[in-house]
């Protein structure tokens, strides 16, 4: 399928100011990067402005800050290093997004330079696609670039915003990630199993609606599964859990019933007293997780459930860890499921990952090259697997 919107290379660049919109929602760890796939993967549309003669200000979020001023510890100033360590370019950082030092740092953008922003979320307004924000970001930049595919599900300031003002056109990654992407699955070969698990329960649950639709088999696992188990009857301790969405779940295990989709939900789990490194696991069945204790990860009986049944497809959907894998003792259930994922290409399927922490477990276990595509959104791959469009891309000119 043809990538409908105008990239880069549709416009003259040269001598221009470019605004680029981004995704550096990278993992961190006391202020390291410490998986760098979104970083490198902005890296081509950078390199091929700068070497067409435009001078560049970036802008990412990174994370979810309150939006009521600067979180140090969600600044984007550690990725800036990162982009000039992978690149060998000089880039340049400001730890101010809408502000007078903003603008005055913009102001000094010339040609090939590189200039990094402070995390559009620090502001509230950033998230409520406030007109005032949008004006604010277009005007540091002649153009605007989208390149932030993680995040082009999101109608938000700095990913829709400019669009309004000026030019808006497409970076070679928001094009790869479409084109590959909606090709895979306007006809997904078939068995076609989806695993979704991950902690951005009510960000995702809906979706899981969707795919019911779309996918034979849908495996859930990591944060997502426990609000499954209170519709279930269960108790879940103290798991993370969206208690607004046990009804929805439970219609949804309904409609999957009646479509003949296959819905496999943990069987047990290794469980904590407290959510850390220090945390000690231990396996217990589903219906009966102690109320003192949350789940951490997917337990021994259900890796070799969901390995069985990811091994058999012809496509497989991943997106979200099956538990807390930044933990190495909570990491075995993800590893499991990325292990019986690396099967399928080698079997002669597809397998696609998405998904910013997805991904970094992925490097985690050194997988990556088993895998027949990576992609840098979770969110925003399964929205295109509902065949939605995403507001980031409906917002650039049309080719
Ligand atoms: N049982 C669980 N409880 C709490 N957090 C979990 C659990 N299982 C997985 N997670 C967390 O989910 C996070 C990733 O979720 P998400 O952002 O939805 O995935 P992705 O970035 O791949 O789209 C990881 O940081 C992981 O620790
Ligand atoms: O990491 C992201 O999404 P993902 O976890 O679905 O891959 C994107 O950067 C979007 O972040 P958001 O879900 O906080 O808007």
């Amino acid at each position: 399928m043809a990538f409908t919107k105008k990239t880069v290379r549709d416009i003259d660049v040269e001598g221009k100011r470019v605004l680029m919109r981004v995704d550096f929602n990278v993992p961190l760890k006391d202020g390291v990067v410490t998986d760098d796939t979104r970083v490198r993967a902005a890296i081509p549309t950078i390199k091929y402005l700068k070497e067409h003669g435009a001078g560049i200000v970036l802008m990412s979020h990174l994370g979810r800050p309150k939006g009521d001023g600067p979180e140090p510890e969600l600044s984007l100033k550690p990725v800036a290093a990162k982009l000039a360590e992978l690149t060998g370019y000089d880039v340049k950082f400001v730890d101010d997004t809408y502000g007078d030092k903003a603008t005055e740092a913009v102001n000094a953008v010339k040609p090939g330079d590189i200039l990094l922003l402070e995390n559009v979320r620090f502001d509230k307004r950033e998230k409520k696609n406030d007109p005032e924000i949008a004006k604010k970001l277009a005007s540091y930049g002649d153009l605007f670039v989208l390149d932030a595919f993680g995040t082009a599900h999101r109608a938000q300031g700095s990913v829709v915003g400019p669009a309004a003002y000026i030019p808006a056109v497409a970076g070679f990654l928001l094009e790869k990630e479409v084109d590959t992407l909606t090709s895979i699955f306007a006809d997904p070969e078939r068995p076609f199993v989806a695993i979704v698990g991950g902690s951005k329960v009510s960000s995702k649950i809906g979706v899981l609606d969707h795919l019911i639709d779309s996918c034979d088999t849908l495996i859930i696992g990591g944060g997502m599964a426990y609000t499954f188990f209170l519709a279930q009857g269960h108790t879940v301790g103290t798991s993370l859990k969206e208690e607004d969405w046990v009804d929805r779940a439970k219609e949804m295990l309904e409609k999957a019933e009646k479509k003949g989709v296959k819905v496999l939900l943990p069987i047990d789990n290794i469980v904590a007293d407290h959510f850390g490194e220090d945390a000690q696991g231990q396996a217990v069945d589903s219906d009966n997780i102690p109320d003192d204790r949350m789940g951490m990860d997917i337990g021994p009986k259900t890796e070799q459930l969901f390995a069985d049944a990811i091994k058999g497809a012809k496509t497989v959907f991943w997106n979200g860890p099956m538990g807390v894998f930044e933990f190495d003792q909570f990491a075995h259930g993800t590893e499991a499921v990325a292990r019986a994922v690396a099967e399928v290409k080698a079997n002669g399927g597809t397998s696609i990952i998405g998904g910013g922490d997805s991904v970094a477990a992925i490097n985690k276990f050194d997988l990556a090259e088993k895998m027949s595509w990576i992609s840098t959104g979770g969110g925003a791959s399964m929205e295109l697997v509902e065949g939605k469009k995403l507001p980031g891309v409906e917002a650039l000119l049309d080719a």
